[in-house]
């Protein structure tokens, strides 16, 4: 390139040069069924290892339930797969292509991995079809997202959302008079605006009343296939109906898996009752 063209493109206002590009990951690629692969990750605060050589395998499509005593590592893993924290050692792939550990928190949110934390974080004075509206995966504005116009697939999904969390009814109500179960479904809408691939769910029934906890298990039952599901949970009347028979539960203890199988394995696994169940 010569000295002339390049100093037209400084001139030009309108000219992307590749370092103002936005991090961009690689394709996804589920090609061997496996969405995460996290392999020996270690990570110490202050020479205390809360995740020691921690394998876990994801498959696309599948709904794992995470259950261990306090402190087992499983809020640490979570930061690890979402880029807030930078493991000692190990690796971290989503799909056969996407090394976790190369990009930072905002583009692996954008590979396609969502995390709801246990606090629902919805925006109270804005409507719940506005939240709705918002959390869409665009480039646009805040203030330019609420007032233009949703094209037909966007508004397609909003609809299927709404129907899918069961706030159909409350599409123009004030977000904080929901209830407490009502935000935690809101906010998982608002996840699936972005269209993640994986979703992380940190204890979502804390505080639901049975009747909550019971919609919320059909909830991200019905959104396993289409996405990945990896829900940490204390409860272990909610994780024996999200697991069923069938489904894969993982037993972290001190920073690595214990035990991993059905719910009725790991439930009468001798280690599993004696570091947690048997509290
Ligand atoms: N930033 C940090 N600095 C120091 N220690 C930390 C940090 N983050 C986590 N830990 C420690 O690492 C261990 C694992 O914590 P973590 O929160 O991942 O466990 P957990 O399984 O999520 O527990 P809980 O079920 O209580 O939420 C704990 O002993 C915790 O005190």
């Amino acid at each position: 390139m010569s000295i002339l063209n390049t100093l037209e493109q400084v001139a030009d206002r309108h000219h992307v040069f590749p370092f103002m590009m936005p991090q961009q990951a690689p394709a996804l690629d589920v090609s061997h069924n496996v969405l995460l692969y996290l392999e020996g990750i270690s990570v110490s605060f202050d020479g205390f290892k809360a995740i020691n050589d921690l394998n876990l395998y994801i498959d696309d499509g599948e709904l794992r339930c995470i259950i261990g005593p306090n402190g087992a590592g499983k809020t640490t893993m979570m930061d690890i797969i979402t880029g807030k924290t930078t493991p000692d050692s190990g690796s971290a792939w989503f799909g056969q292509t996407i090394n976790l550990l190369d990009l930072d928190e905002p583009a692996i949110a954008q590979a396609g991995i969502g995390r709801k934390f246990q606090k629902p974080t919805v925006f109270e004075a804005l409507t719940v079809w506005e939240n709705l509206e918002l959390a869409m995966a665009d480039d646009r504005a805040v203030w330019s997202i609420l007032h233009a116009r949703l094209n037909s697939e966007q508004q397609d999904l909003l609809h299927e959302t709404l129907i899918l969390i069961g706030l159909k009814s409350h599409a123009k109500m004030q977000a904080g008079k929901l209830s407490h179960g009502q935000k935690q479904w809101l906010e998982i809408g608002m996840l699936l605006m972005q269209k993640p691939r994986l979703l992380l769910v940190d204890e979502p029934v804390a505080g639901m009343t049975h009747q909550e906890m019971d919609r919320t298990a059909e909830l991200l039952t019905s959104l396993a296939g289409r996405h990945s599901v990896v829900v940490v949970e204390h409860d272990m009347d909610f994780v024996r109906s999200l697991a069923g028979k069938d489904r894969t539960v993982s037993v972290l203890h001190q920073g690595s898996v214990l035990s991993e199988g059905s719910m009725d394995k790991v439930q009468n696994d001798p280690r599993v009752i004696e570091v947690y169940l048997g509290e």
